[in-house]
């Protein structure tokens, strides 16, 4: 408690509310008293097998159901079970006013009596991502690749004895070697090549029908952000970048966690000819700014693989990356007839 007390007054003492949140964090993640304690009084975020628990609200827009420890613990009680799963959360964040939020997975309790207690629905990563603003995509993305995380690392690659979690689960260790292990994800650039007129974009052959995207691929390891780049225009397009910008980077939870770094690139107008590599993409073509302002107003086409729009499908994307639009946030309407994503 007396810990608990010294990190409080640690963060009151600093002027920025950021600086403050951030000391709160740490401070669960390194004590495990601590982190015990603001489990008891925290939010909370409910998954069933890796699916969030969402709730519609009277305008019809979709939430993350609003759940506190003490809700998650009678809900336990109320189906028979271990109050102590409780103690599985996993620390995501805090509220501004540095209230921890944890995550939970209760993919062993009956899932339809959850969700007729707690009112909401457990829905898929990928649709939630359509249906939740963008201050909370993220955060559920975060929670549900630290979950998968946990889910996966039970065991010790070097000795293959049992890890164990601190409180806040942002490590595991070895029982028997100590060797600590921490989350793992990949690097992954994605770019947007130019040749000052159009832009570049490609689609996989899993690629729901009639969405291109920037181009993507995983770093080696010991590349540069530039190396990865260079090497992946070069073999998927067969062009050579002449120089590139960072843009902006983002967690990406599909398929595992990866880290997308954003960037634009350019290439020499006078060798813009494209050689796809056909083993990676099914297509790749440049496209006029006016093709791509076009498809970004055409809506997405809903149902899960469903023909774009009618007009010259041949011709234009109807997505344009939509895998990169955690915070777009379509009309609300059925969960199942969202669109899908890389
Ligand atoms: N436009 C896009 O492609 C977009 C991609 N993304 C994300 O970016 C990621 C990378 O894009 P993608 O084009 O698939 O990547 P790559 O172009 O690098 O091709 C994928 C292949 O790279 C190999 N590979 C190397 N390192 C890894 C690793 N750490 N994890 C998995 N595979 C690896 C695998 O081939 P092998 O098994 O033969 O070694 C895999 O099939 C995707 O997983 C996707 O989630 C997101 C938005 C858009
Ligand atoms: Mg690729």
């Amino acid at each position: 408690m007396l810990r608990v007390l010294q990190i409080v007054r640690l963060s009151s003492r600093c002027s920025s509310s950021f600086v403050s949140r951030m000391r709160f964090l740490n401070g669960l993640k390194q004590n495990d008293d601590v982190c015990s304690a603001a489990l008891q009084d925290a939010h909370m975020f409910l998954f069933h097998r890796l699916s969030p628990l969402l709730q519609r609200n009277h305008q019809g827009t979709f939430r993350t159901a609003e759940l506190r420890a003490s809700d998650v613990q009678s809900l336990l009680e109320n189906l028979g079970s271990d109050r102590t799963l409780l103690q599985e959360a996993v620390l995501i964040g805090c509220t501004e006013q540095n209230q921890a939020q944890f995550c939970l997975d209760i993919g062993g309790l009956d899932q339809a009596a959850v969700e007729e207690l707690c009112g909401g629905t457990f829905v898929d990563l990928k649709k939630s991502f359509f249906l939740l603003s963008g201050a909370e995509a993220p955060l559920v993305a975060k929670a549900q690749a630290l979950l998968r995380w946990h889910q996966t690392s039970g065991f010790c690659s070097a000795t293959g004895q049992p890890t164990h979690r601190n409180q806040a689960g942002s490590q595991r260790t070895c029982s028997s070697s100590g060797i600590i292990y921490y989350p793992k994800m990949s690097p992954v650039v994605i770019v947007l090549v130019s040749d000052g007129e159009r832009c570049l974009l490609g689609r996989q052959a899993t690629f729901p029908r009639g969405l291109y995207s920037a181009l993507a691929g995983f770093c080696d390891m010991g590349e540069t952000l530039e190396e990865t780049l260079s090497r992946e225009v070069a073999e998927e397009v067969g062009l050579e970048v002449q120089s590139f910008s960072f843009s902006s980077s983002q967690h990406w939870p599909f398929p595992q966690s990866s880290f997308m770094m954003a960037c634009h690139a350019s290439v020499s107008p006078a060798y813009s000819q494209l050689c796809v590599d056909h083993s990676e993409l099914e297509d790749a073509r440049w496209f006029s700014q006016q093709e791509v302002l076009s498809a970004l107003q055409t809506p997405p086409h809903r149902g899960g693989g469903a023909p774009p729009p009618s007009g010259s499908p041949q011709n234009t994307p109807s997505l344009i990356d939509s895998s990169q639009s955690g915070s777009r946030t379509p009309d609300p309407e059925p969960v199942e007839n969202q669109s899908d994503l890389v």
